[in-house]
């Protein structure tokens, strides 16, 4: 099979959906890579390193997506890359589709395979989200640590205080992956943190593992609102697999907010958990809701490239290389957790809460898998 990695495009994303590392297994198993010149850069990957392991480097992102059986992206194709969806590709990658209307059009009239890494499973886990939501959790309590500082827009507050002095009060809506990360990164700086979650035992198990030190609390309208209100920083982290997040912050709530306090919406790329959340960019990552400011990067992890490269890619590679291997029919046939990343496929959609969200018919993974 011919694999392609492009370079991304989003602003401000430097990760790449292959390294030297993946490139040789591919090479090895007999596959061809193509990678974009200058994929790697941002990443800490030349394009000499991938040539030393038999990728082929491609001048133009319209050689590596027009000869490839498979795309290999990191961040979901933007307008300026639909042109490039066809027929018989298959794309790998981050879709994010049910907050995304554009793209799901794009792909669906193309008649693209598209497989989601945000929506395989594996159990109960989400293996190619769960590396990202690290990276984006353990992000989040260091941008909102900086965003509290006065200078940046905030209250001017120190995370941890010092002794005699109050810390910041931390609330995390959602304490799954992303979630628990920020919140012990932030209890790490010695900040006052809350994780609010619907799922008792996941709050179990928070409360078991770090002995008391993140409280837990359950989550409905009343405890969000007073916890809101008290709050220096609230990080948003739910997720309801493949679908739009919930809005647990109300426009209402964020009034009541303390003058500069501080939210983050990691849950941005599911359309955000706050009202109000509009996805921004590195280059301009924060606006203003009332007295408070939004921080709502939609590629948190694409700020730390070689972390989240390396992270993002010991994940997917085992993935990539089956659909590789087996051809991405007999590789989802094989494993239903594989199989809940089909997203659309000639023409048609299939995950459930994506057709609902942009009124399309859904058609279930298994009858286009039998047919
Ligand atoms: N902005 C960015 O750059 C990135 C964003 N993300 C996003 O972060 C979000 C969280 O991802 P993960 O932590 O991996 O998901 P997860 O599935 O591990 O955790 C989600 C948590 O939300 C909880 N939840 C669901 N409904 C709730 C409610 N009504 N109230 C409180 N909690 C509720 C669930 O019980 C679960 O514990 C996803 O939308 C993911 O796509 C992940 C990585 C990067
Ligand atoms: C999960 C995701 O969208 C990201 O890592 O950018
Ligand atoms: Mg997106």
């Amino acid at each position: 099979m011919i694999i392609g990695v492009p370079t991304e495009v989003k602003n401000n994303e430097f990760r790449v959906a292959m390294t030297p590392a993946g490139v040789s297994e591919f090479d090895n198993r007999g596959h061809k890579v193509l990678i974009q010149a200058g994929a790697g850069v941002g990443s800490g990957h030349t394009d000499d390193d991938y040539r030393a392991v038999g990728a082929e480097i491609v001048e133009s992102a319209d050689e590596v997506w027009s000869r490839a059986d498979m795309v290999v992206k990191v961040k979901e194709p933007i307008a300026e890359e639909f042109h490039r969806l066809r027929d018989g590709l298959v794309l790998f990658t981050y879709l994010h589709l049910a907050a995304d209307k554009a793209c799901t059009d794009a792909l669906v009239n193309a008649g693209t395979t598209a497989i989601a890494y945000e929506t395989v499973t594996n159990g109960r886990a989400l293996p190619l989200l769960a590396p990202m939501s690290e990276v984006a959790g353990r992000l989040s309590a260091q941008i909102g640590a900086v965003q509290l500082q006065q200078p940046n827009g905030g209250p001017g507050i120190l995370m941890g205080g010092v002794p005699g002095t109050r810390p910041a009060k931390v609330v995390v809506i959602g304490g799954g992956v992303a979630g628990e990360n920020a919140a012990v990164v932030a209890a790490g700086m010695g900040a006052d943190v809350t994780i609010i979650d619907i799922n008792i035992a996941r709050l179990k198990e928070i409360d078991t593992v770090h002995h008391g030190r993140i409280k837990t609390l359950a989550s409905n309208k009343l405890t969000i609102a007073s916890e809101v209100a008290a709050a220096d920083l609230v990080i948003g982290s739910v997720l309801i697999p493949g679908a739009a997040a919930p809005k647990l912050v109300t426009l209402d709530m964020v009034e009541k907010m303390k003058p500069n306090s501080v939210l983050v919406d990691i849950a941005i790329d599911q359309g955000g958990c706050f009202e109000g959340s509009k996805a921004t960019t590195h280059a301009e990552p924060t606006f203003r809701v009332h007295d408070s400011v939004y921080y709502c990067v939609a590629n948190m992890p694409g700020a730390v490239p070689q972390t989240s490269t390396a992270a993002l890619t010991n994940a997917t590679l085992p993935y990539a290389l089956r659909i590789a291997d087996r051809g991405w029919e007999e590789a989802l046939k094989s494993d239903a957790g594989f199989a809940n990343g089909l997203n659309t496929h000639k023409g048609k959609v299939t995950f459930k809460s994506v057709a609902e969200a942009h009124g399309y018919e859904f058609t279930p993974v298994s009858e286009v898998l039998s047919n």
